[in-house]
């Protein structure tokens, strides 16, 4: 058995749902024999991927936000409020019953999201609008007992790495204000992961339980359905009326304070890996790759030298900041290759004898595969510069394939076929009753209202055929 064959084969990605759980093992991102369905296990190399990205999150949320920690259990008579009112979670929650063997006076909710554990507290510490705005978020475990088919990264019951931001206005205005920060700090986000996003405002039946309205961004995956990757939304008073958040205006009257709540998940990850990675494995954005160089010896003679080499080249890269592996394993190097590329190192750097010689190293570039030889002077500024090339190649490739998977339609046997290939734009009458006729007779679901409308003037809703109101997408999504 030669060395490749030793190592899993990973499927090609054009299978993709068997690429993305073959890969989510070979790559050691999450282990998902976890006895217990929707609960997967990190492998520390994916845990390092997550905490590099949340960390782009918190450096774009800390610029105006504050992070902190609720309480995971919320007493039934909180959580129920949310049921009375907003008919949300009730379906989805778990629930402890019992301390030990002594049943529990009051039934706790494990958190299927925040509002109910967070909100009862805004209650307490928004007094005046001097305390308003109010932006907190915390990244946490939520739980919800989802029925539909579950998946690592994806849908899972326990979301391991469900970041919710919850903020707290004193206006309707600057609550909406405040939800289209969070789309721009999303959009940043994604961009800093070279994955290019869909922006859309949610239909009326498909906002979040409670909501005024919702946006959500969307990435494309390569079987050409999206992934709902972050929601926005925009709680009017409703939840401040439920918990009774009131504070005190100006001319001393209690008023009920407008909120927004917006929240990103691990889905994240599962769109980083799907877009940027290909039959070798991960391809991975510098900034969140978890080894950003393998530095490869080549070994014939004079083994000491090129060890030295590596080491020196190695110490250079560090003191750049840059995360250096050396692998002076014994294995082949076509081997060490093959493990490289299927972690999504960005850059290898291969060093022999005759790099030595020419004072050079031969670089290798993970997202196009060129390889070409670059002088060991001043050689971080080289690989910092490659690294930005590699960053803006997979965000503009990623953007290709989602501008070439939107197909501008009009009528319904036209969506029905490109629905099959990707996303669909098409024209809407706005009348909820044919939005969700046309849901049903294309056997898709209406993604939402792009920000961006096109001109909709003598366009007609595919439909009933009346005048067009928006432009909308229509995708099968996750
Ligand atoms: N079961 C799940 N597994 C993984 N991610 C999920 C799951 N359910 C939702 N998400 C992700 O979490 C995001 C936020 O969830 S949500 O229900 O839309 N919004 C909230 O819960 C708001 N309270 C956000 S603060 C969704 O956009 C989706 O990307
Ligand atoms: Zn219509």
């Amino acid at each position: 058995m030669g060395e490749q064959e030793k190592e899993a084969s990973l499927p090609s990605k054009d299978n993709f749902s068997e690429w993305y759980n073959e890969l989510l093992q070979i790559a050691k991102i999450m282990d998902v024999r976890y006895p217990v369905k929707g609960l997967y296990v990190w492998h520390p190399f994916g845990f390092t991927i997550r905490k590099k990205t949340y960390s782009i999150m918190r450096e774009l949320l800390d610029r105006d936000h504050e992070e902190t920690m609720f309480p995971l259990l919320i007493p039934e008579h909180e959580f129920m409020k949310e049921a009375q009112h907003i008919k949300g979670f009730e379906e989805e929650v778990y629930w402890v019953t019992h301390g030990g063997t002594s049943p529990l006076e009051v039934n706790l909710a494990l958190r299927p999201t925040s509002e109910t554990a967070i909100y009862p507290m805004y209650k307490l510490w928004v007094r005046s609008h001097a305390d308003l705005p109010l932006r907190l978020y915390q990244i946490v475990n939520t739980f919800r007992y989802e029925t539909k088919h579950t998946r690592p990264l994806i849908r899972l019951r326990e979301i391991t790495s469900f970041k919710e931001a919850h903020t707290v206005h004193a206006t309707w205005e600057d609550a909406a204000s405040q939800i289209d920060e969070a789309m721009r700090i999303y959009k940043e986000f994604y961009r800093r992961l070279a994955i290019p996003v869909l922006s859309s405002k949610r239909p009326e039946w498909d906002k979040f339980p409670g909501a005024d309205y919702t946006i959500a961004v969307d990435s494309l995956m390569p079987d050409g359905r999206t992934l709902q990757v972050g929601t926005a939304h925009h709680l009017g008073d409703n939840f401040a009326k439920t918990f009774e958040i009131t504070y005190e205006d100006s001319e001393g009257e209690q008023v009920y304070a407008h909120q927004a709540c917006y929240g990103v998940s691990e889905r994240c990850l599962a769109a980083l890996i799907s877009t940027h990675g290909d039959d070798k494995g991960l391809v991975l954005p510098p900034e969140v790759a978890p080894v950003q160089v393998v530095i490869i010896p080549i070994i014939f003679k004079k083994p000491e030298e090129v060890l030295s080499a590596c080491e020196m080249v190695a110490e250079d890269l560090k003191d750049a900041g840059i995360k250096v592996k050396i692998d002076d394993s014994d294995k082949r190097p076509g081997a060490k290759y093959y493990k490289w590329e299927m972690q999504g190192v960005p850059i290898r750097l291969e060093i022999g004898p005759r790099d030595l010689k020419n004072q050079a190293a031969m670089m290798a570039r993970r997202d196009t595969g060129e390889k070409e030889q670059i002088p060991l002077e001043d050689i971080s500024s080289t690989i910092k510069d490659t690294f930005a090339d590699i960053h803006q190649n997979l965000y503009s490739n990623a953007d290709a394939r989602l501008r070439e998977h939107i197909f501008l339609c009009e009528g319904l046997e036209q969506i029905k076929d490109k629905l099959a290939l990707g996303i669909v734009q098409t024209y809407w009458c706005g009348k909820e009753a044919c939005g969700k006729e046309m849901e049903d007779v294309i056997g898709a679901g209406i993604l939402g209202i792009p920000d961006e409308q096109p001109d909709c003037k003598g366009k007609k809703c595919p439909l009933c055929g009346e005048e067009a109101a928006n432009s909308i997408y229509i995708a099968r999504t996750y």
